[in-house]
């Protein structure tokens, strides 16, 4: 099987170029190359960057398979661009044993369309506990590399030490959702002047960033390896950059991801109460976003990651209180990050590669994401139209819940094509199975 991408853009720079992709690789890089015998793909000006890697998607299977599928999220990361996926611990029942890790990773592969890595829970039930079995998970066929209780944190710090611990053993990653339980009780919005307005309960910025700094240090006295989950707040950035400098600027044993939505959206949107604009950590201030998109180009924070979490809709279109957090973000995320990031000129394509592929498939250890576009390495691809404009439309998406806070936004840019170790996975808007 053979495809030969023609005229594209390279990281979105230089000459066009054409790409012709052999067994699974890139084969050859060249002007003109020979069309005969393959399947010709015209993609003018259109940039090619490394198939994106998410670190937080929730897929819902098993357990609530109404909202979405190992299937339908596969869709809709495939036709996000994504060629990696980790599918988060909190379905039902919980990624704490081999079974379960084993059984997404099957189904994952099923699919076809993007590589689906469950993520193994830290403790057991998510409880926080005990540890569930790490090791056991790690060994497993799934061979998990990513360890999360997501949607908890793993508050008690002695339990977080021996998850650090192991993680050294096992070669894996710690991903923190970063909340402390005790300043979060009953919180629905980010605690500040408009929550004090809509007369809702405040989730203090202080909740995460004093759980991030307890983390790093934890990482730091163990010598494990931290990933902070949906980084919020300007505090937490100054967290990191003060965690970052005891590495003497290397980037290997503490590291985090921000989400499109946050380095987006404001909690100015809850003034409707439309819940659809409600998510844990919750929307933040303006500053925030400000402070967000800055560490991202800057590299203190090291990544984007949707944590695409889909909802049925009557835990959305309910009173703001009862209902669940949560957003899409996979079909969405490479726009928002064009509108954010390249169109603001804080990132061009090639460090949109950088927080989409490069970075997230270093810290979960991928070896064939995240390479460089360079003849020999593996076709993981994405082919992105930057001139593109569109209206977001939940209804259109392939996951089975519709809950986008994007709906109606005109954004820029979009993903064209997908490939998976030379095959084809999504092109304009299509899933090719
Ligand atoms: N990010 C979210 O708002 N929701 C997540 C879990 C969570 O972090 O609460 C979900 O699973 O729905």
């Amino acid at each position: 099987m053979s495809a030969l991408l023609r005229g594209v853009l390279l990281y979105g720079e230089g000459d066009p170029v054409d790409v012709l992709v052999e067994d699974g690789v890139i084969a050859r890089i060249g002007a003109d190359l020979p069309v005969q015998g393959t399947e010709v793909v015209e993609a003018q000006g259109k940039v090619l960057l490394p198939g994106f890697v998410d670190l937080h998607t929730h897929l819902r299977e098993p357990g609530r398979e109404d909202t979405e599928t190992i299937a339908t999220g596969s869709a809709a990361a495939a036709l996000g661009g994504y060629t990696a996926v980790f599918a988060m611990a909190n379905t039902d029942p919980v990624a704490d044993t081999q079974l379960v890790v084993e059984h997404v990773w099957r189904k994952g592969q099923e699919a076809g369309l993007v590589d689906v890595h469950p993520v193994g829970a830290v403790t057991v039930g998510l409880k926080g506990e005990k540890l569930a079995e790490l090791g056991t998970m790690a060994r497993s066929a799934a061979g998990v590399r990513v360890f999360s209780d997501d949607g908890h944190c793993v508050h008690d710090p002695l339990l977080m030490r021996r998850a650090l611990e192991y993680s050294k053993a096992l070669d894996a990653v710690i991903a923190q959702h970063a909340e402390e339980p005790r300043l979060t009780v009953g919180a629905q919005a980010n605690e500040g002047e408009v929550a004090s307005r809509l007369g809702l309960t405040g989730w203090p910025a202080v909740a995460e960033e004093a759980i991030v700094a307890r983390d790093c240090l934890l990482a730091k006295h163990t010598g494990g390896r931290l990933h902070v989950c949906h980084v919020s707040t300007t505090g937490t950035v100054d967290v990191l950059r003060w965690a970052k400098s005891w590495q003497g600027g290397g980037v290997t044993a503490i590291s985090s991801e921000v989400t499109p939505h946050h380095l987006l959206l404001t909690d100015e949107l809850l003034a409707t109460y439309d819940p659809v604009n409600k998510v844990n950590p919750p929307l933040r201030t303006s500053a925030d976003v400000q402070a967000l998109r800055a560490a991202l180009a800057e590299g203190i924070v090291d990544c984007v990651a949707t944590d695409h979490a889909p909802h049925a809709p009557q835990d959305k279109d309910c009173e703001w209180s009862s209902a669940r957090p949560g957003m899409l973000g996979l079909q969405t995320a490479l726009s928002v990050v064009a509108h954010t990031m390249v169109i603001t000129e804080l990132l061009d394509w090639r460090g949109v590669a950088r927080v989409m592929s490069e970075r997230p498939a270093q810290i979960a250890g991928l070896p064939d994401q995240g390479r460089p576009l360079v003849e020999g390495e593996p076709a993981n691809l994405a082919l992105v139209d930057p001139d593109a404009r569109w209206t977001v439309r939940g209804s259109d998406f392939a996951s089975i819940a519709g809950n986008t806070p994007f709906e109606g936004m005109e954004l820029p840019a979009r993903v064209v094509l997908t490939m998976l170790r030379g095959r084809i996975t999504a092109h304009e808007g299509k899933v090719c199975g």
